[in-house]
């Protein structure tokens, strides 16, 4: 055989304290050194060591090629393995290969002691493909939150450029290989891709490089499941994660054991198999069917409870104001010093993560001439909300439908104000939702470049505040207060105008039957 890449190499023990068991020995009939293949082979595999005998023209063994890993972070090594001088056969015999082998893998043991002494924080590497959009730099900033939130440490990004994709490996597996060699130089398991992988395409990867593989979407309803409260969201959350994982459970057998050893409770469990509320999802095959069933029943349930509550609410006449906005923008933190909420526990929880905000919550706030206001905070929307998750909340997400007005919240310190502000007002196209009425905060304006600031104004129309520092809410409220007074205004005209139409048709119509008394009393003989 002439290089290692093509053997057939039996089921391979994994861990990740150990080498594979097995060291791989063959012939290079044409002679030379081990190949670029022959290390890399050493390397994917966790091999305890690659060897190849040249074949002399005599057909005699000639020099002996011999590599071995070298642990992550060894000092002075370049590279991830360490080559032997070419050595004769009778060398070898001295060579105690299985010393070496023990040395090396009391040093990777050691490695993944330190790792778990810091528990909770799986290191991840972050890859985002490029295909020429122009904001594919802040995609990748944003992918790098969303694995943040989702509990996971950042170890290393990078920003792939690809006008085309491999079908099974999207980036191709030469930049797999690099991909893996720096995961085990930084001591990473886990990488995560900034695209949605198919069921196929995550196997793949995941075969070629022996890392854990999660995608955007997966990130995103991990961060669901951690921040879902309540039952509605609960039930939300797990229904998109079965609808996701299902396709996804199909021939997945050494995945999912994997998976299943290292899951836990929602708290701690790895990322990716976190189920909401602290309950552990359920990834049992047979049983998929059945919960997704159970989870769509009683959500049908708690949808028709709503709808009730819903009606008994528009009967009194406080308008409503939607509050929405890219997640992170800060409408938590709006809402609470909008609505003097500052005390526990009616305090809406605020925090620097991303979908901190679940469940739509409502708070009474007062607006100067218009009188008390119901404020409601809702979850943060995302550019390309993962389909599951955009239909497992749409219920939640049109109950923004009911309010009298929206007040669009924009993150406007961090870069890409624009293009969020873009994203939610397309999902709020998809709601059906566009010709609702909208005012734009620009909050942050703390922490905003002036310049910025201002360019966002004149765009976007908003009015600057800080949710923080409470500057600009003045004029936000007396915004709101002028649009809603607007909007009454509005509402009574055509009130009015109804009436009018009303009074209109009602006049018409008994002029007609008062013409057709006439025209009945003009022919009375006919
Ligand atoms: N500097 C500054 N930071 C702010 C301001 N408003 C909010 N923040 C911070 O932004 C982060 C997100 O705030 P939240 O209120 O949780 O944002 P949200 O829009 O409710 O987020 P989700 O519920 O996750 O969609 C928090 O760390 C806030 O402290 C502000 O005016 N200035
Ligand atoms: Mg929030």
């Amino acid at each position: 055989m002439a290089d290692a890449k093509g053997a057939e190499l039996p089921p391979i023990r994994r861990g990740e304290e150990r080498l594979a068991g097995f060291h791989l020995l063959h012939t290079h009939p044409k002679g030379g050194p081990l190949s670029k293949n022959d290390l890399s082979t050493l390397f994917l595999n966790r091999l305890d060591a690659v060897a190849a005998i040249e074949v002399r023209g005599d057909g005699l063994p000639g020099n002996v090629h011999l590599a071995h890993l070298t642990p992550p972070g060894t000092v002075g090594e370049e590279e991830d393995w360490r080559i032997y001088p070419p050595a004769s056969p009778s060398d070898i015999e001295d060579f105690d290969l299985s010393a070496q082998v023990r040395a090396l893998e009391e040093e990777i043991a050691r490695a993944s002691r330190v790792r778990a002494a810091a528990p909770d924080k799986e290191r991840a590497l972050l890859v985002q493909i490029d295909q020429g959009e122009f904001d594919a730099e802040e995609r990748l900033q944003e992918l790098s939150e969303l694995a943040r939130t989702a509990g996971a440490e950042v170890v290393y990004k990078e920003l792939v450029a690809r006008k085309h994709l491999k079908a099974g490996t999207l980036v191709g597996a030469g930049k797999l290989e690099e991909l893996t060699s720096r995961a085990y130089h930084l001591d990473a398991q886990t990488l995560v891709f900034g695209q949605e992988l198919g069921a196929a395409q995550a196997r793949e990867i995941e075969a070629a490089t022996g890392l854990k593989i999660i995608d955007r979407t997966q990130l995103i309803l991990d961060i669901f499941a951690l921040h879902a409260q309540g039952v509605e969201s609960r039930l939300q959350v797990e229904l998109a994660q079965l609808r996701y994982m299902k396709p996804r459970l199909l021939g997945a057998g050494a995945r999912l054991s994997r998976i299943g050893a290292s899951g836990g409770s929602a708290a701690g469990g790895a990322i990716g198999t976190r189920g909401p509320g602290e309950t552990k999802l359920e990834l049992d095959r047979r049983r998929i069917n059945d919960r997704i069933s159970f989870l769509e029943a009683q959500l049908s349930d708690v949808s028709v409870r709503r709808e009730e509550r819903r009606k008994t609410r528009s009967r009194n006449d406080v308008p409503v104001v939607s509050i929405v906005g890219y997640t992170n923008a800060g409408k938590s933190t709006l809402l609470n010093s909008f609505t003097h909420a500052a005390e526990e526990p009616r305090k809406v929880l605020a925090e620097n993560k991303l979908f901190a905000t679940l469940r739509p919550t409502s708070r009474q706030g007062y607006l100067e001439g218009i009188g008390p206001v119901v404020f409601t905070d809702t979850v943060g929307f995302i550019r390309d909300l993962p389909a599951d998750l955009s239909r497992a909340f749409r219920a939640t997400l049109e109950e923004i439908g009911d309010a009298d007005l929206l007040l669009h919240v924009v993150d406007a310190a961090s870069p890409g104000a624009d293009a969020r502000y873009d994203a939610v007002r397309r999902i709020l196209s998809d709601l059906d939702l566009e010709e609702m009425p909208e005012v734009v905060a620009l909050n942050k304006a703390d922490a905003a470049e002036p310049e910025t600031l201002e360019r966002e104004r004149q765009r976007m129309n908003g009015v600057p505040i800080s949710a923080v520092t409470g500057q600009g809410l003045h004029a936000l409220r007396g915004v709101l207060a002028e649009t809603l007074q607007q909007q009454a205004e509005d509402q009574a005209v055509r009130v009015a105008a109804t009436r009018l139409e009303h009074a209109r048709m009602k006049a018409e119509l008994s002029s007609n039957s008062s013409a057709l008394r006439l025209s009945t009393g003009q022919y009375p003989h006919d």
